[in-house]
């Protein structure tokens, strides 16, 4: 089959932004289908939107002020209440939750778990889950297949290994269904916080949210202290890394349930925004046949079977293209901090207890900082990487992402193990809608067909 060009002109699917007020129903009716729907198309060409559905608001993408925000004037900016209150019964007091004292010696205790060196030694599992994921797709033959779902399939394979491998206590499927219940539940509550909408606007599924988590939480326990009694065999997976682990200056190493309450948050973390990672990559592969071949060029010439740990560092151009997926799709389309005292940003007052919102998708698509900001444009990182505050998929400051090299290491094998084998080809008429709920996800999937080479 010959694969059409890209049309001259024609941009990826993107997100119509607001370009008049909407009131606070607009917002909720809005808001309910799509966050990243709420955004002010303004925001793209301002360095600073405010406004008020409840709680004052206000939308920074100015970089430097957004580096006073993660980075500099940290102190006066945690996670908002809402992300906390959000995640607070899945992930408990983990990392991606606790502030000062508490968070400093879980990052501490958790850092070298994500070294370069323990990451590199994980690549195996990855690659066997790229493997995997190869058999499946030339299982369908030339039937289309739902590129979405088959992405959540591979990166959920590499995240349960690298956290319970080889575990009997724990049920890979009770866990994976329970996790993408909780968020999606979770994501629709939490869109009606974000707007500081008051308690007593009806929060679809607040009260059967705890459920399927107890029992999640109770077979992490029961795999954390099987785990416990034994020596580790073979190469150390993430549960075997943070057991060894401790603060460096108190020593103080973790119990089961903060092991437990970690080791969640990694898979609630990791697996969905990497699964959206590749799954926005490959939509941008079938959208433009010249930049796949080229892609396909690279990996061919590097990848033998399947990519490995020491492939990636030669994949720069599959590299180009997960970082301008990560721009036009950034899975984190937002973060959300709550202000502690009066404050200045970008000249305007923010008080105590405004949300301050770095809107990342409007960021990533601003016009005074990116030339032709909603083109795929893959080459653009050639030029070299811009404003380190321009680009935010991993956020920035003490709080960026402790995975991202972990992300980046499995997109780039996966991706190209993919790519040396199949020719991706959009279906026509099924191009996916970019919706944020928790996370930037394309809806209706990423249908393709892939064809042997
Ligand atoms: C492409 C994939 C990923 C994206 C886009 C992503 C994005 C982010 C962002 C934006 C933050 C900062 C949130 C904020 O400041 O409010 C964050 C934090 C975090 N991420 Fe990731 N992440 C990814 C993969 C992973 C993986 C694979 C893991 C673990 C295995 C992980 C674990 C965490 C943790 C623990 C934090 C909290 C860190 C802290 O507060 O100290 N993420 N991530």
């Amino acid at each position: 089959m010959t694969a059409p060009l890209t049309r001259p002109g024609a941009l990826p699917v993107q997100v119509p932004l607001v370009t008049r007020p909407l009131g606070i129903w607009d917002s909720v009716r809005a808001s309910r289908r799509n966050v990243l729907s709420i955004i002010p198309e303004i925001a793209t060409h301002q360095p600073i939107v405010s406004g008020r559905t409840g709680k004052r608001w206000h939308m920074v993408t100015d970089p430097g002020a957004i580096r006073r925000i993660l980075l500099e004037n940290i102190d006066n900016y945690p996670k908002s209440v809402v992300t906390k209150n959000l995640l607070r019964p899945a992930i408990g007091e983990s990392l991606f939750i606790a502030e000062g004292a508490h968070w400093r010696w879980q990052r501490r205790t958790a850092a070298p778990a994500f070294s370069h060196r323990n990451v590199m030694n994980l690549a195996p599992v990855m690659s066997r889950a790229a493997e995997r994921s190869v058999a499946r797709v030339a299982r369908a033959g030339p039937r289309a297949v739902d590129f979405l779902q088959e992405m959540i399939t591979v990166t959920f394979d590499v995240i349960s290994d690298v956290t319970f491998s080889g575990d009997a206590a724990f049920d890979r499927d009770a866990v994976h269904g329970a996790i993408d219940a909780y968020i999606s539940e979770a994501g629709k509550i939490s869109v009606l916080d974000v707007l500081g909408l008051p308690d007593w606007v009806p929060r679809p599924g607040r009260t059967f949210l705890t459920g399927g988590v107890d029992d999640m939480k109770a077979m992490a326990d029961r795999a954390v202290e099987a785990r416990a009694g034994r020596d580790a065999a073979g190469v150390p997976d993430l549960l075997d890394l943070l057991l060894a682990g401790e603060d460096p200056d108190t020593k103080r190493k973790m119990n089961t349930a903060e092991l437990r309450d970690n080791l969640l948050t990694f898979i609630v973390a990791g697996h969905e925004t990497t699964a959206l990672t590749l799954a926005w990559s490959l939509y941008l592969m079938a959208f433009d046949q010249q930049a796949q071949e080229r892609a396909r060029a690279e990996a061919q010439s590097v990848v033998t079977g399947v990519a490995t740990g020491a492939d990636v560092a030669r994949l720069p151009f599959v590299r180009q293209v997960v970082d301008e997926a990560l721009r036009l799709y950034p899975p984190a389309g937002m973060v959300s901090r709550t202000a502690q005292t009066e404050n200045h940003l970008c000249g305007r007052r923010i008080l105590p207890g405004d949300t301050v919102i770095v809107p990342i998708y409007a960021l990533h698509r601003h016009h005074a900082l990116w030339e032709a900001p909603h083109a795929f444009r893959p080459e653009r990182w050639e030029a070299g990487r811009p404003d380190r505050y321009a680009y935010l998929p991993f956020g920035d400051g003490p709080r960026i992402c402790i995975g991202a090299s972990f992300a980046l290491q499995e997109a780039a094998i996966v991706l190209a193990t993919l790519l040396a084998r199949f020719r991706f080809t959009p279906v026509p008429g099924r191009d996916p809608d970019p919706v944020m709920i928790l996370t930037l996800r394309p809806e209706g999937g990423v249908w393709l067909e892939a064809e042997a080479v």
